[in-house]
């Protein structure tokens, strides 16, 4: 039998706040290093809030949670934890999706600008002795004729289209959820997914990874993509197929990259893309600022300390089981 609160894995320096309102409740509290599946499944046995930073909270981990238990993501994306299974046993799940909306633009919006700039390639040059600017920006386009596509244009795709707008860049966005008809003073165009991929000359994807999002940036469609185009990823790795993007960026059907997120983090040693040209990579960092971790852990302390006194949590997962007092963020 695992503790009261057990906390899967997580990067931070410490969780001694966490800890604290655990052990103010009388909950016994523990913090692993789980690595595999089958490391949360045996974790999280008989716990009545589990909390999951990257590690896959499987169906199996599910069945083996307290009955009524909580499960709490460290982050925004829930595409590791079974919410389906989870349903199934009336188990609560609860994720923290606005406390880095700002870091994870301003990431995304200073990737865009460096390809776009081409600060990587003119860096290179110069080390090299290379000082033909011209020839080395080949091509290089003016902001005010620069299409930037939004693959999903949720909470952080909207804060990269605000910081980006003083440039002049035109904006396209892809999401079943936007219409351009409404609230829309960017002026941003709906587009469908192949226009996005034709059209944009930087694509930026904002989605989650789901049946319908996964892997839609595939061989199929950087070969769609101008050869003077790029696409940057701080959303999911699975929306990329990544050996497509090494190949694609090989054999300059596009003309570089730039990613925060990847199909196995850690990067996999014999992953493609660790000799792929004219990729940023950057270890899934965009949320991160101290303001940013202060903010998650803080959070999340408040939904453990809820859990455990029977309030509704404040962040639910949409689709999870519906809490009966929603109360006000
Ligand atoms: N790199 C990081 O550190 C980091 C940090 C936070 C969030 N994220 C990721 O960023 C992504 C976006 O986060 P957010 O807060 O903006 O989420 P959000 O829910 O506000 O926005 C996601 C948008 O994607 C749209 N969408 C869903 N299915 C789609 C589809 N099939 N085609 C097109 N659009 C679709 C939704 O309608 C929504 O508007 C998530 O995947 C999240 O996990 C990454
Ligand atoms: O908690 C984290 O480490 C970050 O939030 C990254 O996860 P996210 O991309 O789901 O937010």
């Amino acid at each position: 039998m695992s503790a009261d609160v057990v906390i899967t894995d997580a990067t931070f320096p410490d969780v001694e706040r966490e800890r604290a309102v655990a052990e103010a409740l009388g909950a016994s509290f523990e913090l692993c290093d789980c690595r595999t599946p089958e490391d949360v499944a045996a974790a999280v046995k008989g716990a009545k809030v589990a909390v999951v930073q990257f590690a896959e909270l499987n169906a199996e981990a599910v069945e083996g949670l307290a009955p009524d238990a909580t499960v709490i993501r460290y982050g925004v994306g829930y595409n590791n934890l079974d919410v389906a299974a989870m349903n199934k046993r009336n188990i609560q799940g609860v994720y923290v999706p606005d406390y880095c909306t700002s870091e994870v633009a301003d990431h995304t919006a200073a990737m865009i600008l460096a390809k776009l700039r081409k600060l990587e390639a003119f860096d290179t040059s110069v080390r090299a002795g290379d000082w033909a600017a011209v020839k080395i920006a080949k091509p290089m386009k003016a902001f005010g004729n620069t299409k930037i596509g939004f693959f999903g244009f949720g909470r952080i795709a909207q804060a990269v289209a605000e910081r980006l707008a003083p440039f002049g860049f035109q904006f396209l966005a892809t999401d079943p959820m936007f219409d351009e008809a409404k609230n829309n003073p960017l002026k941003v165009k709906g587009v469908s997914f192949e226009e996005l991929i034709c059209e944009s000359d930087c694509i930026s994807l904002h989605a989650p990874a789901t049946r319908d999002t996964i892997g839609r940036m595939n061989a199929d469609a950087f070969a769609k993509m101008k050869s003077t185009s790029y696409v940057v990823n701080s959303a999911r790795g699975d929306l990329i197929d990544e050996t497509a993007l090494a190949t694609a960026l090989t054999n300059g059907e596009i003309a570089g990259a730039s990613v925060d997120v990847f199909l196995q983090e850690p990067l996999a040693a014999d992953s493609p893309l660790r000799s792929a040209p004219n990729l940023t990579m950057s270890p899934h960092a965009a949320w991160y600022s101290d303001v940013a971790v202060e903010s998650l852990q803080s959070l999340v302390a408040d939904e453990i300390t809820r859990a455990l006194t029977g309030k509704s949590a404040r962040r639910p997962i949409p689709g999870s089981k519906p809490t009966e007092i929603q109360e006000a963020l």
